[in-house]
């Protein structure tokens, strides 16, 4: 993986620039020859290891991980209606084994409800078995026809988590689905992720479900990107699929699901939202190298400083701290631009002048320059770089966010954010809305701030009431 010289595409490009950065920091290689399928370079996987094992973490409290086959026969998939309708267009499927012809079509699981729920049917027996809550971390398969991109639209999502829980009534899973959004939004907080939630519009929810619950991002071009959905699914597929439990008078009662997802989306975001003209700016809580030592070496001391940047290394390896000492014969220079590229937040120098002095040169990601005397104060520093990385978001996203009186500013805050007006919830005002401004309705922003600043502003179009919405160009 050669290091090209000229420069980086800046970020204000930002196509060019992710396209360019995926290759120049290693994170996957777009050669491969199926479209929509690419390949993880080792640098990239550490990110996506990092950064899934975060969501292992919290969603271990209290779901269990498991696996389920791939492969899903016609006849399970084909079960519920609305489901069909929103994937038939996507699903590839399986229709020879060997030599032979398969007596049953198989499809590539696009997610996985209809490769679950025929056994959740089975699992789930009584109350005592709710409420039930499984995830799997999988590849999926959708035959997209838009246009793919890496990370972002692929045909073979390589990283879907998707957790799949049963509950007793409406009401729980409602609660699991408002879980399904703490924990996501606690996720993208440790990532320095900002994030928009809002309840999709009904004719752009999960095919079967109740409603949808969406994690939104802006990206640096001002178009937002679908980070992670989490759905209602009310008895949909329970009647479908037979998913019943015997309740306290021991009724057959159907049971209530939700499903929430997020794919390798979470790490276009990170290299997307916090990357800049250098290249990546990795979060110290994701970031594979969180520590570059770069010993200074001068003639006659040589050994002195690579012996005291080896004990610097050992020292920060016993903090847990993921630090690697560059020693590659390349002009200290040369080596800076390689860390900042792959986005590594803070860098040490380490020459005869800094051993004399007992002290060591710290250099942030954002280039600010400190002297500190012990590898004890790197990790509060990398705290200290975390904090800055997310208040850089947090401002980004404010910057890019309008609140919108008229169609003309809606019109206008699109083209490089997200705009928030009044809404009344009815579909002819936002297929008003979308065509003046060549933008989509995202969805009612049910959490955000923005409700009550909009309080005595009736609806964009016809003047009702309304409540805040989102409109803006997405991925
Ligand atoms: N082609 C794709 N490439 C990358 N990520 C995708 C793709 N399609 C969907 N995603 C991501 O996967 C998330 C979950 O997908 S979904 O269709 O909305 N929801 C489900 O499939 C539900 N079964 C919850 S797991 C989306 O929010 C989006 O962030
Ligand atoms: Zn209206």
């Amino acid at each position: 993986m050669e290091e090209k010289t000229d420069a980086l595409p800046p970020i204000a490009d930002f196509s060019a620039w992710y396209n360019e950065i995926l290759r120049r920091a290693e994170i996957m290689d777009v050669r491969y020859p199926v479209k929509g399928l690419y390949v993880w370079y080792p640098f990239g996987f550490a990110i996506r290891k990092n950064t899934y094992n975060r969501l292992r973490a919290l969603l271990d409290v209290d779901h269990q991980e498991t696996l389920f086959p791939l492969l899903i026969p016609d006849h399970e998939f084909m079960k519920e209606a609305e489901h069909i309708k929103g994937f038939e267009e996507e699903v590839y499927w399986v229709t020879r084994g060997g030599l032979s012809e398969l007596d049953v079509k198989l499809a590539l699981r696009p997610t996985s409800e209809t490769s679950i729920y025929p056994m959740y049917a089975l699992w789930v027996r009584s109350h005592a078995d709710l409420p039930l809550k499984l995830y799997q971390i999988v590849n999926t398969f959708r035959y997209e026809t838009k246009h793919t991109r890496p990370l972002i639209r692929l045909r073979e999502i390589t990283s879907f988590k998707e957790a799949h829980t049963v509950h007793c009534t409406w009401e729980e899973a409602a609660a699991q689905v408002e879980e399904a959004v703490r924990l996501y939004t606690e996720f993208y907080t440790g990532l320095a992720v900002p994030v928009l939630i809002s309840r999709r519009p009904d004719w752009d929810k999960f095919p079967g479900a109740d409603y949808t619950i969406a994690v939104d991002t802006i990206m640096p071009d001002g178009k937002t990107l679908q980070i992670g959905t989490a759905h209602h699914l009310g008895t949909h597929f329970s009647k479908t699929f037979g998913i019943t439990y015997e309740d306290l008078n021991g009724e057959q009662q159907l049971a209530y699901q939700t499903c929430y997802g997020i794919s390798e989306r979470c790490i276009a975001s990170v290299i997307s939202v916090h990357g800049d003209d250098t290249g990546l700016v990795l979060p110290p809580s994701v970031a594979p190298v969180q520590v570059a030592i770069i010993p200074i070496i001068i003639g006659k001391r040589r050994d002195e400083v690579l012996s005291a940047a080896e004990g610097l290394l050992t020292e920060l390896k016993s903090m847990g701290i993921r630090a690697e000492l560059d020693t590659r014969d390349m002009r200290p220079g040369a080596k800076y631009y390689h860390w900042e590229l792959h986005g590594v937040p803070l860098r040490l120098e380490l020459g005869p002048r800094d051993i004399d002095a007992g002290t060591i040169v710290a250099v942030d990601r954002f280039k600010v320059k400190r002297q500190i005397s012990s590898a004890a104060e790197v990790g509060p520093l990398l705290d200290e770089i975390q904090e800055t990385i997310r208040n850089r978001a947090e401002g980004a996203r404010e910057a890019k966010i309008r609140l919108c009186y008229s169609i003309d500013e809606i019109r206008s805050a699109v083209q490089g954010g997200v705009a928030v007006a009044s809404w009344c919830g009815d579909r002819a005002c936002a297929d008003q809305i979308e065509a003046e401004t060549d933008a989509a309705l995202l969805g009612s922003d049910l959490r955000g701030p923005y409700n009550e600043r909009l309080l005595d502003t009736g609806c964009i179009v016809c003047k009702k009431n309304g409540t805040a919405a989102l409109i803006g160009r997405s991925y």
